[in-house]
């Protein structure tokens, strides 16, 4: 053999495969979502996300400075509304002393500089588990979009630093920064969840929120796993009504979606790497299957890799530990 190029000197030793890694994980590209509930000392671990927990404000709170210490510079807060005050218009949504209104002051309050990134549709507060508004078997866009950029505003008052619409009702990102402009927030941002697919990936999401569909599914308003080009028009839409940051989500059978769109848009690209993605790493590390570890690492860079500069993560925490060694 006369070979001239030899691939392998630069993966001989663990400096030089560092010295030309080309991609860099670092705990502040990623954001760690919490599920937040009424109570004061509670922490409940979700039954199909092992080690993932709802908590109460104060716990949370805490949670949010430890992650700060780690490196980490935002989370996405949810919150599991009680059966009672749910309801079909999403009244609870715009209570300025609801869970989520509370969660973001008290955050913002411990924690300033933690960038707050906040959930914003009806299913959480909805009694049929929908993203908007009901009318018999239909999920209604325009008053949906409405509700959803008084609830925006309302997440701004209470001081949150980007509104995370995560409904995909056609036009609520013009909706939400209209209404943050009228009402003096412009400085709140949008994280727009662009091309969000209806994905079975999200199961173990409803166990945590109770909030799975109770009727249907969401396939008029998520995106056919099945298409790419939809994907490209959703997210140059998103921008041109004013997303800051757009999303793909679910990550990992959708790398090639974030190639793509990161191709495409000229701002910040981020990823959701599921509650299902999560289980599945989960189950087989259980199984032994898995160094889990590992299975982080290279997940997470590999969506990185595919151009998701910003990851929301279940694993946020232990990745950023990870880094920190
Ligand atoms: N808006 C949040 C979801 O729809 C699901 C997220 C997950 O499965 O982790
Ligand atoms: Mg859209």
């Amino acid at each position: 053999m006369h070979l001239i190029r030899r691939n392998r000197i630069l993966r001989a030793s663990a400096a030089i495969r560092e010295m030309v890694a080309e991609t860099i994980l670092r705990p502040a590209d990623l954001i760690a979502p919490l599920f937040i509930i009424e109570g004061s000392g509670i922490k409940e671990e979700i039954s199909s996300m092992p080690n993932y927990y709802r908590m109460s404000i104060d716990l949370t709170v805490a949670e949010v400075k430890n992650l700060w210490g780690l490196g980490i510079r935002s989370v996405l807060l949810f919150i599991k509304c009680a059966d009672e005050l749910k309801d079909n218009t999403g009244a609870e949504a715009l209570n300025p002393d609801g869970l989520m209104q509370r969660s973001i002051k008290a955050i913002k309050d411990a924690c300033p500089g933690m960038v707050v990134m906040t959930d914003v549709a009806l299913d959480p507060f909805s009694v049929y588990g929908h993203d908007g508004i009901v009318n018999g078997t239909e999920i209604v866009n325009d008053a949906t979009v409405e509700v959803l950029a008084k609830m925006s505003v309302s997440h701004a008052q209470a001081g949150a630093d980007i509104i995370a619409p995560s409904d995909m009702m056609d036009g609520r990102i013009l909706a939400i920064r209209q209404a943050l402009e009228e009402e003096g927030y412009s400085r709140t941002g949008i994280m727009a969840y662009s091309a969000k697919y209806a994905s079975c990936f999200y199961g173990p999401f409803r166990d945590a929120l109770d909030s799975a569909p109770g009727f249907g599914d969401k396939k008029t308003y998520q995106m056919d796993h099945a298409n790419r080009i939809e994907a490209v028009k959703e997210t140059l839409m998103d921008v041109e009504e004013g997303a800051d940051i757009v999303m793909v989500k679910p990550a990992m059978a959708y790398l090639d979606i974030i190639r793509e769109v990161r191709n495409t848009v000229d701002v910040p690209v981020s990823a959701y790497h599921v509650s299902g993605e999560y289980a599945m790493i989960k189950a087989a590390v259980k199984m032994g299957w898995l160094d889990e570890n590992k299975a982080i690492m290279e997940s997470l860079t590999g969506i990185k890799r595919a151009g998701a500069g910003l990851i929301a993560t279940y694993y946020a925490r232990e990745a950023a530990m990870l880094m920190n060694g």
